[in-house]
């Protein structure tokens, strides 16, 4: 096995790369029906596969779980997570023969000896899905001919799936089928059909590529959704305890101000998070981000070029061979920071006193998004699918960290989204150092004040800056698509 994408000639590299069309309402008009009746396995039941079973099921498809023989026989939390549901689980043996679409939803490091296992239990003429298209594109996993192969890769964690989908609604959603596994000319109604039993098809879907689907996963999870926020919060951290903020309402600060600043983002875009801010906060901010956009783009752009050059999975691939040594030690000390083992204070932080007292953290976002925006577009991924992973997804993954900080990102996030955090985190921390060292409370921890007032014509012409920028553009058409979108309370 070689890396398919490597494969492919520079044509069919910017084709597939390009692929991205938002459909539209009326190509969902037959429901689950190309599904409907059919027998549908899950093959794992962790983040995605129980809340993808759990909302397929309430859309009225026909759903088992199979686990390997010894999570069935040790009853492990996978197998609970199905029974305690009321799903049948089965083995390979006893469900796969049987099974017309097969999902496939354990961990990318898994999917090659999973498909192998998988593979010729299956019969003729059967569909095999995945969320991830890490093992079909990085890994170059052939697929047994006479199956059909197809995508459906919801934008969000496993757990936001589900509530979602129990607030009437759904996550944005990639499908795609693979270009040389689609003999019956079926890939597209199923994969179709799928995204309306998760609930995919009334928040937006794109018709994309495996290609397309990896490339800008990849860069999202590194960078700006979990990679940065993991950094920008053990530097935050420290920075207020340092200069004598209560460590307690430090931690509180930073585990649920992301999740509130966020949410002003998923509702406007970088614009409406900015403007939550005083206008001289806002300048502020914006001064800072600019220069963190500086120091952090050649990071942004190496991250992109070690994913499309096959750099990075490699590398991930010989961690994997080699007992996940790097990811063992990087999550070991995420634990072990000070922000982690930090207790939160119980007095009440309103949602405006987030913004007020965290104008680095309004920063850190801005510079994220709109750095992992561009070097995706840059490197010739369409614009919704880079929205996706960037700015739409941030909120989902504060949420998160609002949970249980780093921990809970960490565990609920995939195995590839893992490593490619912590691997920048430990590239950006002391890329930051530096300029850690020019900010003070007045940005993190305590209001920001100016004693110069606002320049009207400077703040103008940062206003024009934000709101001109192409992802807030994108932005505006995709979310005028995402109307039930349902408010978070922070607590
Ligand atoms: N996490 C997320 O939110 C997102 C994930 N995805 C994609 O979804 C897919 C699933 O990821 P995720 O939900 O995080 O996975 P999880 O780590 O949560 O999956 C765990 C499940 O896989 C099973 N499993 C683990 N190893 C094996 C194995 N060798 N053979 C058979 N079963 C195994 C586990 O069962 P056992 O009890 O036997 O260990 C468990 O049921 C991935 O492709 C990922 O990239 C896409 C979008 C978001
Ligand atoms: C952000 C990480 C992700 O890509 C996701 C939830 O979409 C993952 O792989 O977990
Ligand atoms: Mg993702
Ligand atoms: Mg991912």
């Amino acid at each position: 096995m070689s890396n398919y994408f490597n494969t492919l000639t520079l044509r069919e590299k910017l084709e597939q790369l390009g692929q991205c069309r938002f459909m539209e309402a009326s190509e969902f008009e037959d429901g689950v029906n190309a599904l409907k009746g059919k027998k549908i396995v899950i093959v794992g039941c962790g983040a995605q596969g129980l809340n993808q079973g759990l909302n397929m099921r309430d859309s009225g498809l026909d759903i088992s779980y199979t686990l390997r023989k010894t999570a069935i026989e040790q009853k492990r939390e996978s197998f609970v997570n199905a029974t305690s549901n009321g799903f049948t689980v089965g083995t390979y043996e006893e469900l796969l023969p049987t099974a017309d679409l097969v999902i496939n939803l354990t961990p990318d490091k898994q999917h090659t000896n999973v498909v192998n296992a998988v593979m010729p239990l299956l019969k003729k003429g059967a569909t095999l899905s995945y969320s991830h298209g890490f093992n079909i594109v990085e890994e170059g996993m052939q697929i047994r001919e006479d199956l059909t192969v197809i995508m459906v890769a919801p934008k969000c964690p496993g757990s936001e799936v589900r509530e979602e989908y129990k607030r009437g609604f759904g996550v944005p959603t990639l499908i795609a089928v693979h270009p040389n596994n689609d003999p019956e000319d079926k890939g597209w109604a199923q994969a179709k059909a799928y995204a309306v039993a998760t609930g995919g098809h009334r928040a937006g879907v794109l018709a994309s590529s495996f290609v397309a689907e990896v490339k800008s996963d990849l860069m999202g999870e590194q960078t700006i959704l979990c990679g940065l926020l993991q950094t920008g919060a053990i530097l935050s951290f420290d920075k207020m305890v340092e200069e004598g903020i209560d460590a307690g309402y430090a931690a509180k600060l930073i585990q649920y101000g992301w999740e509130t600043v966020t949410e002003a983002l998923k509702h406007g875009g970088i614009t409406n998070m900015m403007d939550r801010l005083s206008n001289p906060a806002k300048i502020e901010a914006f001064r800072l981000s600019e220069e963190l956009k500086d120091i952090m783009r050649p990071l942004f752009q190496k991250h992109m070029d070690d994913i499309m050059t096959g750099h990075f999975s490699k590398t991930m691939m010989e961690d994997w061979a080699n007992d996940d040594v790097n990811l063992l030690k990087w999550r070991a000390a995420t634990g072990e920071t000070a922000f982690e083992k930090q207790h939160i204070t119980t007095d009440e932080i309103s949602e405006q006193e987030y913004f007020d007292h965290g104008t680095l953290l309004v920063a850190f976002v801005r510079a994220g998004v709109e750095l992992a925006f561009e070097a995706m577009t840059e490197s010739g991924i369409i614009d919704a699918s880079a929205y996706y992973e960037s700015l739409h997804e941030t909120p989902l993954i504060a949420n998160t960290i609002a949970r249980k900080k780093l921990f809970e990102m960490n565990r609920v996030i995939s195995d590839t989204a893992e490593y490619g955090c912590y691997l920048f985190d430990h590239a950006c921390k002391p890329l930051l150092a530096d300029f850690m060292k020019t900010v003070s409370t007045n940005v993190i921890g305590k209001p920001f004040s100016s004693e110069n007032g606002v320049d009207n014509q400077e703040l103008i012409k940062v206003n024009q800056i934000i709101r001109n920028h192409p992802v807030e553009k994108v932005g505006a058409t995709l979310r005028a698509s995402m109307t039930a979108m349902k408010v978070i309370k922070t607590s």
